[in-house]
């Protein structure tokens, strides 16, 4: 470095550093409150309810709201979700279990959600993941529930059915998918392993650009990463947290198809969360069989001003050609809106479950 750069970025250098000493001091001293919020926690008997999601949403939306830039909201978000997840470590570790192995969506969509410092549990399965907060093994579940190309995830949509467990936030991902490969260039790639899921949203892509590579389907696309970084002539198609899970470069970056392509999943617990002021309420419900029912069911929705998000029939799989109803409506359970929406629910439907009130993903 030339004396004269030096001397030009010196005075911004010790700049920095006087504001790095009045960060550590800073997040030293939100560690401390966080503590303290812990041990009055404890002497509550709320020991077991140290994670508030209702008020970590409050928090990042009001620093939204606050953030001057030129750090962009989504950093900031992201940064404070490391912060937060570090304070509640002091607390309380917290464990998520997900569908492994690492270097998943589902991993990505987890420490988006719990940050870093959550202790981190991938499993073979979707049941698995259910079945380990169910057993008291973790803490908390976080499972895919929809994609915007490819639609409901089934399997978690007919566990949400009978769980005792509830939904209690949701993560909305954007999914970029690479290839990844240790090849020198695409010429030299012969195959490409992914799950089929991820083949299929970059069909055109792979069409286009790898028309003659075989197109090998595996469990997952951390799999396919594993099995990649161990052909030189192979590639996997996957996502970031798999390239820097497994060392391989990009040989081509973000090849979906669609280029809005999203996951939404869900974050299981055994507590309900509180009011954040943005919130989701989900619920499955069964109609009477007989025409008219479903609008006869959405009826008082509307007459309380409540408004449905989503709407998805799934097979009732006991009862051949009967359907339950998995819904989504703005506001939270213990809003006088939707309470009033779901005692009218409760008289006219066959079936009723709440899954859980959340806040609306933050970020
Ligand atoms: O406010 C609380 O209840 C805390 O425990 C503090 C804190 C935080 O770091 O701000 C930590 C964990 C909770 O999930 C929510 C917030």
């Amino acid at each position: 470095m030339s004396e004269e750069l030096r001397k030009a970025i010196g005075g911004v250098r010790d700049e920095i550093d006087a504001i790095d000493n009045e960060l550590l001091a800073l997040l030293n001293r939100r560690a401390s409150c966080a503590q303290r919020i812990g041990e009055i926690k404890a002497q509550h008997g709320e020991a077991g309810f140290v994670y508030r999601p209702e008020r970590e949403a409050q928090i990042l939306r009001r620093l939204q709201e606050l953030n001057p830039g030129p750090l962009g909201n989504d950093n900031v978000s992201w940064l404070f979700r490391q912060v937060m997840s570090l304070c509640l470590s002091l607390e309380q570790p917290l464990s998520v279990a997900f569908l492994g192995p690492l270097g998943t969506f589902s991993e990505s969509a987890a420490v988006r959600h719990f940050g870093h410092a959550a202790r981190l549990l991938p499993q073979v399965s979707i049941d698995d993941v259910f079945r380990e907060v169910e057993a008291n093994h973790a803490d908390f579940a976080v499972v895919p529930i929809e994609n915007s190309t490819e639609g409901a995830i089934g399997r978690t949509l007919d566990l949400l059915l009978t769980t005792p467990l509830k939904i209690c936030g949701e993560v909305v991902l954007r999914i970029h998918q690479h290839l990844l490969s240790n090849a020198p260039s695409l010429g030299e790639v012969r195959r490409v392993y992914s799950h089929a899921q991820s083949l299929a949203q970059c069909h055109e892509w792979l069409n286009r650009s790898l028309p003659g590579a075989q197109r090998i389907p595996v469990g997952s696309n951390a799999q396919a990463a594993q099995q990649a970084a161990a052909e030189p002539d192979a590639a996997a198609i996957a996502g970031d947290a798999a390239a820097e899970r497994y060392a391989l470069p990009k040989l081509a970056a973000s090849i979906e198809d669609e280029p809005n392509n999203t996951t939404r999943f869900v974050v299981l617990g055994r507590h309900e969360a509180g009011i954040s002021g943005r919130d989701k309420t989900s619920l499955v419900m069964s109609a009477p069989n007989r025409t008219g029912a479903l609008s006869y069911l959405l009826a008082p929705f509307t007459d309380s001003g409540v408004s449905m998000t989503r709407l998805e029939s799934r097979p009732a799989r006991h009862t051949l050609w009967e359907y339950v109803f998995f819904v989504d409506i703005d506001g939270h359970r213990d809003e006088p809106a939707v309470q009033a929406a779901l005692e009218e629910l409760s008289r006219r439907a066959a079936y009723l479950k709440t899954l859980g009130s959340y806040p609306a993903a933050v970020f």
